[in-house]
This record gives structure tokens, C-alpha cells and sequence, in this order.
């Protein structure tokens, strides 16, 4: 099955107005060739979502959003805010929230229902520490993770896998091809395992300490479909050299 890889930016808490100059230059070098390729998208704070969908240039995605429609649920954002920002996508589980905001499974998987039920694909994120890698655990929890934060009724179409070793992120570490391998060849088992075959067009990123240098290499790998991109996202000329990995 061919999967268009999807190569994800994740400002995180990074971007003013001046970073509007950043989106259109990232999208002025996504041409003909590399779309034909590969999507790219954006996923900046929520100050910027509107903003940058309003450009109509490249798909924007939030980092986060609740669980529910609307309340009182102070300094907090619905997926459906988001998707009447324009945005396309939402990112949910990321181990920054998991790990600041004490989000279990159960909270990213009720983020990726909300997430659906506005219309916007999850990207959800898994990745094990680094005492978890070095006890040996690193499938055991990627697989609790992938279990218990995808409801019932994952697709292609409504969501993508992120595979980030929460000690590769922002450390300019990164696990072996080999490494990368297992995992995502083990995610994609457990996938097909539960949803059936179409799970072999669920897109599966890496994320942590992408840059150019190691983009074409990582990206080469099996079931390896993109990567989701946290510092080297906002510099477009960085964006752009990982996202040649697909030229
Ligand atoms: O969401 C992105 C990841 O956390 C990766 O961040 P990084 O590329 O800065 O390591």
C-alpha cells in the first residue's frame, strides 16, 4: 500500500507574528516536486492556527485541544475552535502534555475522539523515556501507549501515528535506523492487528532530533512515513532540507 508521507512541523511554544514570514517561506519552497511526494504541514500555537490557515498555503494543525465541545474550562481549546481556525490537523499525546499535564491514555484518547468528531486528524503521539528504553520496556509501553490511546474506528483518514523516543526529543539524540525500525514494524503489526489491513496506510512518523543531516536517513526506513518536526521546524530552510528527503 503507498503512503503519501506527511512531514509535520510542531512549533510548540514558539512563533510570533513575525513567524508568518517562516510559514510563507516554507510554503513558497514546498513545490511541485515535493508535493507530488510528500504533504507538509504546520502546527503552530494556538495564537497563530487562524492566522495561518487564513494564508491557504500549507495544512495548520493545533498541538492540543480538549476533550469536550465547549464549558468552562478555563485557557483551554475544543477541536472544533480549531477547525473553525481553519485548522486540519491536531497533535494529541505528545509527551510534553503527557508528561506536564499528567495525560494518561484515556485523556489522548478522548482528545483523538474530539479531535475526529470536529473533523480534524489526530496526530497521536507515543514514545518511551529513556529508563524505558534502557530496561528493555521500549515495546511494552509503546504498545500499552498505541493501545489504550486509539479508540475504536482508526483510519488512515482520521489519524496518524507519531513514534517519539521522549529522550530523542530536543536532545539531538536519536535511536539507530535499526532501532527506529523495530519500533515503527512493531506499531504497524499492532495496527494491522486491531483495524485490519487498511491500517497499513496509517501514517507513521518519527519525531525527535530531526534535522537535515539525519532526515534521509530516517525517512528511509520501513514504516517510517514522515516525521513530525519540533526545533528544526522553524527555520524553513531546516524544514525544507529535512522534507528534500523526499525529492
Ligand atoms: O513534536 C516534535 C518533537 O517533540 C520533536 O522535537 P525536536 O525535533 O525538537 O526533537
Amino acid at each position: 500500500m503507498s503512503v503519501k508521507p506527511l512531514v509535520a512541523g510542531n512549533w510548540k511554544m514558539n512563533g510570533l507574528k513575525a513567524s508568518v514570514a517562516e510559514f510563507e517561506a516554507i510554503a513558497a519552497g514546498y513545490d511541485a516536486a515535493l508535493k507530488a511526494k510528500a504533504e507538509l504541514a504546520i502546527c503552530p500555537p494556538f495564537t497563530l492556527v487562524a492566522t495561518l490557515a487564513q494564508k491557504g498555503l500549507l495544512p495548520v494543525g493545533g498541538q492540543d485541544c480538549h476533550a469536550k465541545v465547549s464549558g468552562a474550562h478555563t485557557g483551554d481549546t475544543s477541536a472544533e475552535m480549531l477547525k473553525d481556525a481553519g485548522a486540519t490537523y491536531v497533535i494529541v499525546g505528545h509527551s510534553e502534555r503527557r508528561t506536564d499535564h499528567a495525560e494518561t491514555d484515556a485523556v489522548v484518547k478522548a482528545k483523538t475522539e474530539a479531535a475526529w468528531r470536529a473533523g480534524l486528524v489526530a496526530i497521536v503521539c507515543v514514545g518511551e523515556t529513556h529508563a524505558e528504553r534502557t530496561g528493555g520496556k521500549t515495546l511494552d509501553v509503546v504498545g500499552t501507549q498505541v493501545a489504550g490511546s486509539l479508540p475504536d474506528g482508526t483510519t488512515a483518514a482520521n489519524t496518524v501515528i507519531a513514534y517519539e523516543p521522549v529522550w530523542a526529543i530536543g536532545t539531538g539524540l536519536t535511536p539507530t535506523a535499526a532501532d527506529v525500525k523495530e519500533v515503527h514494524n512493531f506499531i504497524r503489526k499492532e495496527l494491522v492487528k486491531r483495524f485490519g489491513a487498511d491500517a497499513n496506510g496509517i501514517r507513521i512518523l518519527y519525531g525527535g532530533s530531526v534535522k537535515p543531516s539525519n532526515a534521509a536517513e530516517l525517512m528511509a526506513v520501513e514504516d517510517v512515513n514522515g516525521a513530525l518536526v519540533g526545533g528544526a521546524s522553524l527555520k524553513a530552510s531546516d524544514f525544507l532540507g529535512i522534507a528534500a528527503a523526499y525529492k
